[in-house]
């Protein structure tokens, strides 16, 4: 199931870079855990119920066998470096040939899975390590990438392996018999850069490298474009060690792109937002972050039902192929060959009740447009991919005109302050985003066309980095934007719904803020609640209220809340009505968030469970049951885990 995000891909915008609205994975159950090198040997012998798409050619096999160097190849690891099998080996031969395992997981012998194993027991996820060790280094400028780029002999290189230094790229580059002027990669990144000293090294490197493989990807070439305002450098800008001359960055309309075709069937994926690579010069915020927008609605579900369809297909596919010889295959395996490959039917894509205007939560980046004008907007790519450009949200269907406003208030007082916008090449900088979220009144989706008059409330959370920076003069600035967003909100006709003002202090340079990163309340001046814009006392806990199901939510500012409430009242509906509920039922809402589907389904089951692992999710969840007065739900704070979820399970 799964109800209609309009415009949007199925995958996440790239400006939702909120932590809450990351899904950790959820420990896999014993059966779904890595094999062991053991396990090989019944993988090598032929199935009984051969995989009718897998083809007899031996290359594609290997291309496609869910296996192929997923382990490391003990012989050559003990032969320090030699094995008899050479290129045909089925084993990784060293690091970086191995690829993850079809459940992700990697060969637990390898640095890598030692590594993620270090990082969780120190409490960390992985991701945000991953994260971190990507942006710890700016991007190195200076003589070696800077006067190549502008006559076109400057490449970047996608796809690398993360660990990898310059060092390890220019003896990559020697290797492969590439001759080139400079390289240059920082650990973390996939990105690296080349320079060439003429068109015939770069035409000869282009054919050597471009979809060369390496470990599991494969590389994409682009071009490396000076931004405009780094060519002339005459743009004022408040902190001028962001905007060195010299510094070479990737052209938000650049070339790059990640890939946007399933290698499997070379049709488009969920994942394939980005344009292509002609599309790609002159590519727009709305092009970002809708990139389904220029088709019409119904275009949109079929487009989206399609790229479902074969994402669940592939499910099927890989379940096939992981199931081990001598195990039978699941019956909804051998069932989908009856329902073209499906795991299961697929129903449909449910209807968005609003088509545009539909998001209760925006988070617009600060940063620089192309032109080189303190923004506040979308990305124009992703910055794994070198972009940095913001765009405002214009014409981004999926926006409301009031999130809109504030974006523009916003940006509008940014170009006077004097504190500098967050530079995402040197990790440096004071304003990083604005997170804008709207509470609705109370009322069916029938009267909702006009999103407008339905917000009543309006949370604005602004990031910043205080590092560096004296403490007076931060607090100053701050209300200075907090006296300048309510006079100008009132000012608007009509006037700007503004209910708290909160400032989240992200020191490290990872886009998502931690769940620890602190948070503090601005006083809204008093004048607004004159014009009917509700102003808290400073200090009172800031929260914006929604509706779903007719029951109120109560939403603390970094508390994950589904972003098309209209939406999800449909979904939530839908999913108690397929899960046969009953008063024997005991329903485990698993990463509750503010406990939305259990509380929605409460009445229909003997007691609800949830587990959430954001702390302030769950003192919302425990306050929207009280708020309802729905006693049979308990929340826990916890991370959800297997062993967790059996002892809940035998508990309750
Ligand atoms: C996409 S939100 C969904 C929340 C809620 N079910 C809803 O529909 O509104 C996912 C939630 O899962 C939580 N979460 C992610 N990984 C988790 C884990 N391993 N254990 C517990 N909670 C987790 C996040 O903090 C977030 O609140």
């Amino acid at each position: 199931m799964s109800a209609a995000t309009p415009t949007e891909t199925l995958s996440p915008p790239v400006n939702q870079q909120d932590s809450s609205n990351h899904v950790e994975p959820i420990e896999a159950p014993p059966e779904l855990t890595p094999k062991t090198d053991s396990d090989t040997t019944a993988e090598k012998r032929k199935r009984e119920d051969p995989d009718p798409e897998s083809s007899p050619n031996k290359d594609r096999e290997r291309e496609i066998h869910p296996f192929w160097k997923t382990s490391l190849c003990s012989y050559f690891r003990r032969s320090k470096g030699s094995c008899s099998h050479g290129d045909t080996c089925r084993y990784a031969h060293g690091e970086l040939e191995l690829r993850p395992r079809p459940d992700n997981t990697w060969d637990p012998t390898s640095e890598r899975a030692k590594k993620m194993a270090r990082i969780d027991e120190g409490g960390g996820t992985g991701k945000e390590d991953r994260n971190d060790c990507m942006m710890t280094e700016a991007f190195a400028d200076g003589e070696e990438g800077g006067g190549s780029s502008e006559a076109g002999l400057a490449k970047c290189v996608v796809n690398l392996p993360m660990k990898w230094t310059s060092d390890n790229l220019r003896n990559f580059l020697d290797e492969n018999g590439i001759s080139f002027k400079s390289a240059k990669k920082k650990k973390g990144m996939v990105v690296g850069f080349v320079s060439f000293e003429s068109a015939e090294q770069v035409n000869s490197a282009l054919k050597e490298l471009d979809g060369k493989s390496i470990g599991s990807k494969n590389l994409k070439i682009g071009d490396v474009i000076q931004r405009s305002f780094d060519k002339k450098n005459k743009v004022a800008v408040p902190n001028a060690q962001e905007h060195d001359q010299n510094t070479v960055s990737v052209n938000g309309t650049s070339d790059i792109h990640e890939s946007s075709i399933d290698t499997e069937n070379g049709e488009p994926t969920d994942e394939c937002s980005a344009p292509n690579n002609s599309d790609s010069k002159g590519r727009t915020a709305r092009d970002v972050v809708t990139p389904l927008a220029h088709m019409p609605y119904a275009d949109q579900l079929e487009h989206k039902k399609k790229s479902l369809t074969q994402t669940l297909k592939r499910l099927t596919r890989n379940a096939r192929k992981a199931c081990p010889n001598g195990v039978p295959l699941p019956e909804w395996v051998l069932k989908s060959r009856e329902i073209g490959g499906l795991p299961c039917k697929l129903e449909g894509i449910i209807e968005s009740p609003l088509v545009n205007e539909y998001r209760n939560k925006c988070e617009f980046s600060v940063g620089y447009s192309l032109q080189g004008k303190p923004t506040v907007g979308f990305l124009l790519g992703n910055f794994r991919e070198g972009v940095t450009a913001v765009q405002e949200p214009v014409d981004c269907p999926n926006v409301s005109r009031i999130a809109s406003r504030y974006a523009a208030i916003f940006q509008e007082f940014l170009s006077h302050s004097s504190f500098p916008i967050w530079n995402r090449l040197n990790n440096m900088g004071f304003w990083r985003q604005l997170t804008v979220r709207e509470g609705r009144k109370p009322g069916k989706s029938a009267e909702v066309e006009n999103s407008d008059t339905t917000v009543s409330e309006v949370m604005l959370m602004v990031q910043v980095c205080t590092t560096g920076f004296d403490d007076e003069k931060v607090n100053d600035e701050l209300q200075k934007m907090a006296r300048d967003f309510s006079s100008r909100a009132t000012a608007e006709s009509p006037c700007l719904p503004l209910t708290a003002i909160v400032v989240q202090d992200h020191k490290g340079i990872s886009n998502a803020a931690p769940a620890e990163a602190p948070l503090h309340s601005l006083p809204i001046p008093r004048e607004c609640s004159d014009s009917g814009v509700v102003a808290p006392y400073d200090g009172v806990e800031a929260r914006i209220h929604d509706y779903i199901s007719n029951l109120q939510f109560s939403i603390s500012p970094t508390a994950f809340f589904q972003v098309n409430s209209l939406a999800a009242e449909k979904l939530y509906a839908l999913a108690g009505e397929w899960a046969g509920l009953g008063p024997d039922t005991l329903l485990f809402d698993i990463c509750c968030g503010t406990g939305t589907i259990g509380l929605t389904l409460a009445h229909r089951v003997g007691m609800v469970v949830g587990i959430e692992m954001n702390a302030s999710a769950v003192s919302d969840a425990e306050r929207n049951a009280d708020i309802n007065g729905i006693k049979n739900c308990r929340f826990i704070c916890a991370k959800v885990s297997l062993a967790q979820f059996l002892y809940l399970y035998v508990f309750f």
